[in-house]
């Protein structure tokens, strides 16, 4: 379904002479060094190019959110959606100040928006509730990866290489708590969380019910598949950022990953192709507890750690002009040749 080609290794030792003849001691932008031999090397060796920076926050419902299992009830997807389009949400503002444009994806809320800023991908009118059935069949999941594709493509098409995934759906921390401990083989109690800052007794109950979807999901055939866990344990939005990331790798494109919904739509992506990995810069580190799980999984570190656990693809938003920053000092900065700098 998915040709991914891994992030070209070819010009390494030219992009780290590059790095290293700037005007700076070795290794002193830290990070910023690690994360400009990546853009260049998926982007140029010559010149880093980012262009035409979008934000993609793929919505969608939960069947388990009729459990009580976040602070919120599902309505609020919608509400929230409206927000989106209207401008008002954190994601507006941080995308706003990072000059992205934002897309907003219904992958299957409880009931559409009627609006044509919302792009219509709908898998349903929200998932089944993974703690006593599979979320979607198999064929949907399949749908979904393709729809996602599809998203991606087309703003491929109009000339973006740089891609930020954020989400946004009550009750989708159960869900990439349930498909994350399916992936890496985890217990339900290592990757249940508290998401929008449930109390103890609705975090015990969550656990639970969590347990009682591994355990249902465990007792399937070709448990292990991942397609199989996306469709069992996963949500619209969680599939669809999973195709969609597939197709920006394999259009060559940086994949910047929000928190914690976002890395486990990644973990998925990677265990599908795991070339798709050289492509995704993750942005900042969740305040969910189980997000360090996925950022060992994928030997990540994340550039920002704010201590957010909001989603909508704030965290990616924010570290954009760290991008930047290292494609301005990857593109623009003197050598020591250039300045007549000699340091020893
Ligand atoms: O991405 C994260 O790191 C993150 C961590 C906690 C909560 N969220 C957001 O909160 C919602 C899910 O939380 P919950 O409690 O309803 O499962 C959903 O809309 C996410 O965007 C997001
Ligand atoms: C208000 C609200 C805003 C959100 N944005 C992302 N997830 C959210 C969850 C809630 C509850």
């Amino acid at each position: 379904m998915f040709s991914v080609s891994s992030v070209s290794r070819v010009n390494d030792a030219a992009i780290r002479q590059r790095i290293d003849l700037k005007t700076k001691p070795p290794g002193s932008l830290g990070s910023l060094e690690t994360l400009a031999a990546q853009l260049a090397a998926i982007t140029g060796t010559e010149k880093i190019k980012l262009q035409k920076p979008v934000m993609l926050v793929f919505a969608a419902d939960h069947g388990i959110a009729s459990e009580g299992v976040s602070i919120a009830p599902p309505q609020v997807t919608q509400q929230m959606v409206t927000n989106f389009i209207a401008g008002g949400a954190a994601v507006n503002c941080f995308c706003q100040v990072a000059n992205m444009s934002l897309h907003v994806i219904d992958a299957g809320m409880l009931s559409a928006v009627n609006s044509r800023r919302v792009i219509d991908q709908r898998l349903g009118s929200g998932t089944a509730n993974i703690a006593i059935s599979p979320a979607m069949s198999r064929e949907t999941a399949e749908a979904g990866l393709q729809k996602g594709a599809d998203v991606l493509r087309a703003r491929h098409q109009e000339g973006s290489n740089v891609f930020a995934f954020g989400e946004m759906g009550i009750g989708n921390t159960s869900a990439a708590s349930a498909v994350l401990a399916a992936l890496l083989d985890l217990d339900t109690q290592e990757t249940c969380g508290r998401g929008t800052g449930i109390d103890d007794a609705v975090f015990v109950r969550k656990q639970q019910l969590l347990g009682q979807a591994l355990t249902r999901h465990r007792s399937m055939d070709d448990a292990s598949d991942t397609i199989n866990i996306l469709a069992s344990l996963g949500g619209f939005e969680i599939v669809q950022m999973t195709g969609a990331m597939l197709a920006a790798a394999e259009a060559g494109a940086v994949i910047m990953v929000d928190g914690f919904i976002a890395s486990v739509a990644a973990l998925a992506a990677v265990h599908i192709a795991p070339e798709a990995r050289g492509y995704m810069v993750f942005c900042h580190r969740s305040e969910e507890q189980a997000h360090q799980c996925i950022l060992d999984a994928l030997g990540a570190t994340p550039l920002l750690d704010l201590g957010l656990r909001l989603g909508e693809g704030t965290g990616a938003a924010l570290a954009y002009p760290l991008l930047l920053s290292a494609q301005s000092f990857y593109n623009c900065m003197a050598s020591f040749d250039d300045a007549g700098v000699t340091p020893v």
